[in-house]
Formats: C-alpha cells, sequence, structure tokens
C-alpha cells in the first residue's frame, strides 16, 4: 500500500477523532467512526461537519469518493477496513483493551496506528498478538489544520509498515516527522517543556495570563512558525546560546510533577473551554467566538506559511 487506504477507520471520537476523519475524508478515504458513547458520537457528527467546513475554508486538495459513517458497532466499523487510527483517551489500559478489540476483529496485515500523546508504542503493544503492525501516529491539535504528523515505531513495528505511513501520511498531503520512540515523543517534549516554564512564571507572579500569551505569540511563536529552532540557533548565533544558557538554563524550572496551581484549577472545576473557566473566564457565547477565532488565525496562518519559502 503505497497511497491512502481506501477504508479506514477511528475508534474513539472526541476532541481529535472527528478532525481526523475529515482529514482522511477529503482525501478520498471511505472513513468509518466509532466511539464507545452514544452522546460522544452525536457530538462527534457535528465536529465532523464543522472541521469540512475548515478545510474548505483552507481550499486544501479534495479527492473525490471520500465518505463517512458513524457507528455505535465497531465490528462494523471494523469490517474490511484496511487501515485502523486509535484515539480514545490517554490511558495505557484502555488503549490497550481497544487494541486487543481491534486485533480480534481484523485480519493481521491491517496497520494499526496510535493516536497516543506520548505513551510509549513499545509499552502500548505489550500484550498484542500482532505488534509488528502498530505504529504511533502522533496528530496535533486541531488534527484537520495542523499539517504534521510524528511517526513513531515501537521496537516491535515492522521497518514495512512504519515506510506504510509515512506514504501514507504524504499521500493526504501532511508531512510525516519520523521519529525514534522516547516517552511524549518529539512535539510534546517541546510543548511541555515551554508549557511547565509558562505555568512557574505564572505562579510566581512574574508576568500575567495576558503579558505571557503576549510574549510567548508574538517573540517566540510567531518566529518559530517560520524559522525551525535549529535555524533560529545559527541565526542567533552559538556563541550567544552558549553565553544566556550558561546562566540561565540552571534557573529553568525543572519540576517533575504537575504544578500545584494547575492541580488546584482542576479540583475547581477549572477545565478551560470544556468548563467555560480556565486560565481565563468566559462569558456565554465566549467560548465558541474564542473557537471561531482560533479557526480563523489558524486557517490564515497555515495559508500564508504555505505560500513562503520553509527556513
Ligand atoms: N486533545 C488533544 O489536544 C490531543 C492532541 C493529540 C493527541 N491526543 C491524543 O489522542 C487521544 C484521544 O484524545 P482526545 O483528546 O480526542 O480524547 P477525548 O477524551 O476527547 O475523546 C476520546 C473518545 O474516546 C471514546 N472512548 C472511550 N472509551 C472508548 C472505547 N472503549 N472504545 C471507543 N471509544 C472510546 C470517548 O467516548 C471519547 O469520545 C489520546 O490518546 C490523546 O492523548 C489528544
Ligand atoms: C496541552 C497539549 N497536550 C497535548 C497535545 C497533543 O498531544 C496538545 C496539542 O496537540 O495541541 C496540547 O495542546
Amino acid at each position: 500500500m503505497s497511497t491512502l487506504p481506501a477504508i479506514a477507520t477511528v475508534i474513539g471520537s472526541g476532541t481529535m477523532g472527528p478532525g481526523i476523519a475529515a482529514t482522511l475524508v477529503r482525501a478520498g478515504a471511505q472513513v468509518r467512526v466509532y466511539d464507545i458513547s452514544a452522546e460522544a458520537r452525536a457530538r462527534a457528527e457535528s465536529s465532523f461537519a464543522f472541521a469540512s467546513t475548515v478545510l474548505d475554508q483552507l481550499d486544501s486538495a479534495k479527492t473525490e469518493g471520500g465518505s463517512v459513517s458513524f457507528t455505535s458497532d465497531i465490528a462494523e466499523a471494523l469490517s474490511g477496513s484496511l487501515f485502523v487510527i486509535e484515539a480514545v483517551p490517554e490511558q495505557i489500559e484502555l488503549k490497550k483493551k481497544v487494541l486487543a478489540q481491534i486485533e480480534g476483529l481484523v485480519a493481521d496485515d491491517v496497520i494499526i496506528a496510535t493516536n497516543t500523546s506520548g505513551i510509549p508504542i513499545t509499552a502500548m503493544a505489550e500484550s498484542m498478538t500482532v505488534p509488528a503492525r502498530f505504529v504511533g501516529m502522533h496528530w496535533s491539535n486541531p488534527p484537520h489544520l495542523i499539517p504534521m504528523i510524528e511517526v513513531i515505531p515501537g521496537e516491535s513495528t515492522d521497518q514495512a509498515v512504519t515506510d506504510q505511513l509515512v506514504e501514507i501520511v504524504k499521500a493526504f498531503g501532511y508531512h510525516p516527522v519520523l521519529e525514534k520512540e522516547i516517552a511524549g515523543f518529539v512535539e510534546n517534549r517541546v510543548l511541555y517543556a515551554i508549557l511547565r516554564e509558562c505555568v512557574a512564571l505564572l505562579e510566581e507572579g512574574i508576568v500575567t495570563a495576558e503579558g505571557l500569551d503576549t510574549c510567548v505569540k508574538w517573540g517566540i511563536g510567531y518566529k518559530l512558525s517560520v524559522i525551525g529552532p535549529t535555524r533560529l540557533l545559527d541565526m542567533a548565533g552559538m556563541d550567544i546560546y552558549a553565553a544566556v544558557s550558561g546562566y540561565l538554563n540552571k534557573e529553568l524550572d525543572a519540576s517533575t510533577e504537575t504544578p500545584k496551581v494547575i492541580t488546584d484549577m482542576i479540583a475547581a472545576g477549572k477545565l478551560g473551554f470544556k468548563s467555560e473557566g480556565g486560565m481565563y473566564e468566559y462569558g456565554p457565547g465566549e467560548v465558541d467566538a474564542k473557537r471561531r477565532d482560533i479557526v480563523a488565525g489558524l486557517v490564515a496562518a497555515r495559508k500564508t506559511l504555505s505560500s513562503i519559502a520553509s527556513v
């Protein structure tokens, strides 16, 4: 298989599943979506429709023949499927249970990919019957807008399966990044290093949430969206990096636990958009308005970034 599989299945359709499905459908795949929860399936149908309108706004290439169906029957979702993406919650025991269920319903040569945010692939594959066909496929949120996917083979993954996944990712127009297995993979190791420092700066009262967002969006995000970090080092100079890291690295937050400010917010029911309060408070309708602003910003930025030379 060197192109997009004709029939694909997404298992778990919460935050990530619908956008993943919309991306594959746009590229011409027949996608079946299964979720254990009827409520989640209903929400997924509208999220899928919304993601499809976002793909229209992007003017991304569209291949005819794509279709989607939502089902409460996992056997129906997997029947005839050539490619399966697992996107259930980030709990290793649940994922292992779902993988066993999937393996019981597909042929041995069907590729099973996981969208885990960073659980090592080898640990997840521990009790699989055919771990050679299992591979990490980490999409970034929102999956229909961020055109990069980390491809992570585990110790037992067949090289041919990894190669096929790289080709599949290219077939729907995304950038595959092949990595060696490490907890958190590359993207979340970098993101969580940034977020750890951000939360520490907030906790210490060094900056407000608004100030932090302005500093990181314009000072770091804008720049890094055009210039990758290794090129940035070339631009700044190794002598500067050595001079600054020499006094700064030992000052950076190095805590190994989830910060108290975050666990306190969770205890107070402040989860962010999903509870209409987190780092910021949201009045009626404000979460939807923010979501729309984020999508509009990402669509505009992706169009611009796609049209310029990448450095
Ligand atoms: N949310 C993100 O920003 C993000 C980004 C990249 C990767 N991920 C990863 O993707 C995976 C899914 O994350 P999410 O944010 O979409 O989670 P989510 O909680 O929003 O959705 C998970 C869905 O799985 C369903 N589910 C639970 N048990 C199931 C089962 N046994 N069979 C079928 N469906 C089941 C739930 O009903 C829910 O709808 C996780 O591994 C997560 O770490 C998340
Ligand atoms: C906070 C956070 N954690 C994990 C992920 C992905 O695995 C994301 C993301 O994709 O945006 C995230 O924002």
